[in-house]
């Protein structure tokens, strides 16, 4: 498939020049800048890695010609990459210059180093051979120092962006929601897992976003309910010490619907769709899930009072488990499930407003997502923060589970602290 870059160029060339597309077939040239890329100004590209491109030099306004020998007009050529941050300096002489994020990331490196060895080289010289052990010490010191700061450098400025990013998706958290013409983000690849369709949201190791199609049957759905309706409850938020209480961060009712796992093999239909739940993550992470210890299947019910609600039933951005980006601590959780059953007429979308992921509820489908890197065990920092949108019309009926990391039968779920561990059920502990 195409990969999508976006290309900087900057014309430094003193000239004026233009852009052309070069046609893999059959190598026509089609122009990209119109108006012309003057001196001094610089144009984006959209296009993809592999793409090659034509930089042409201009004839001057008044002479009518171009500075190349024998008055031609000087060419030069490049290629996308797969690097990020790719910019294009077009030089004096129309000669192209083509950096991105790995040569910027080797260049600093290499400043480092240079500094760092030519100090070495003159206290050799100087003090001579018999100090190399005690040079070669200072050397790694110096070179080693010189790295943390240019990576502090780059992490202050991740941080920055990410603290704008917050800012923007905290501000758009409403409008969002009320769009009712937003529809499901696009997915950045579809899979299939059991002849079921997965669109892949967002792929980091620390975060993933799946929606899985037909994760569940109606009859599954009709099960839960019917176990739900006589325990629902209106939901509670762990109040951090132990407690739970009410709160507007979360407006529903809600219902622990315990697995009858003794039934799993004459086919309960509740067993079969938490296998399924545990089958699933175990495809994704590499944990070997099972579950025991595990909390109770979710049922949680939205139901909309129309617009003129002023305090509609819904689920503001939170995050399931840990999103501090520390180290993952036992018995926590490390993904959810969310499948829906019932989908409201207007509003109850599912939002990850830190990744700019969008999902319309469907029928029978599901949205998981997990916070971990199964390899450094760290916790993600906020992509999978989350919100289920204002209910306002109709109903919406989801089934959540929330999947630990730890667990067992000796140590089940709620023995360890609930401390930042919100939305739990009271009634189940
Ligand atoms: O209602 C939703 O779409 C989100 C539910 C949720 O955040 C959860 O169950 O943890
Ligand atoms: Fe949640």
């Amino acid at each position: 498939a195409d990969v999508p870059r976006t290309i900087t160029i900057m014309n430094e060339s003193g000239r004026r020049v233009e852009i052309y597309w070069i046609s893999p077939d059959d190598g026509e040239l089609v122009l990209q800048s119109d108006p012309d890329i003057l001196d001094g100004t610089s144009l984006e590209l959209n296009s993809f890695v592999g793409h090659s491109f034509e930089v042409r030099e201009l004839p001057g306004k008044k002479s009518g010609v171009c500075d190349g020998e024998g008055q031609t007009c000087r060419v030069d050529y490049f290629t996308v990459n797969p690097n990020n941050d790719q910019i294009v300096f077009v030089r004096e002489g129309i000669s192209v210059d083509h950096t991105d994020s790995k040569i910027v990331a080797n260049r600093s490196a290499s400043t480092v180093l240079d500094t760092c060895k030519s100090a070495a080289v003159s206290q050799l010289t100087a003090a001579g051979p018999h100090m190399a052990p005690s040079i070669f010490d200072s050397l790694g010191e110096c070179i080693k120092r010189g790295l943390a700061i240019e990576i502090e450098k780059a992490n202050e400025e991740i941080a920055f962006q990410a603290e704008i990013r917050h800012g923007i998706a905290d501000l758009i958290e409403n409008y969002t929601c009320a769009d009712m013409t937003l529809n499901t983000t696009e997915a950045k690849r579809t899979e299939y897992w059991e002849g079921r369709r997965v669109d892949v949201m967002i792929d980091r190791p620390v975060a993933k976003i799946h929606l899985v199609e037909n994760f569940l049957t109606q009859e599954e759905c009709q099960a839960v309910e019917e176990r739900a309706a006589p325990i629902l409850h209106d939901a509670t938020v762990a109040d951090g010490s132990g407690g739970q209480h009410l709160s507007d961060a979360r407006k529903a009712k809600q219902a622990g619907i315990k697995v009858h796992w003794d039934k799993e093999a004459e086919g309960d239909l509740i067993a079969s769709l938490s296998r399924r739940v545990y089958d699933y993550v175990n495809h994704v992470l590499p944990f070997n899930i099972t579950e025991n210890g595990q909390e109770d299947l979710m049922s949680i019910q939205y139901f909309g009072r129309g617009p003129d609600d002023e305090k509609p039933d819904r689920y503001m951005p939170h995050c399931d488990g840990d999103c501090n980006g520390m180290d993952f601590r036992t018995g926590q959780r490390m993904a959810t499930i969310v499948m829906y059953c019932d989908i409201p007429e207007v509003g109850g979308q599912t939002r990850f407003r830190n990744s700019n992921v969008h999902i319309v509820p469907k029928k029978y489908a599901a949205t998981f997502f997990s916070y971990i890197d199964p390899v450094t065990m760290k916790m993600d920092s906020g992509f999978t923060q989350h919100s289920g949108c204002p209910v306002v019309e109709g109903e919406k009926k989801i089934v959540t589970q929330w999947i630990r990391l730890g667990v067992d039968d000796e140590t089940p779920w709620s023995s360890f602290n609930t401390l930042g561990v919100k939305y739990t059920d009271a009634e189940n502990q």
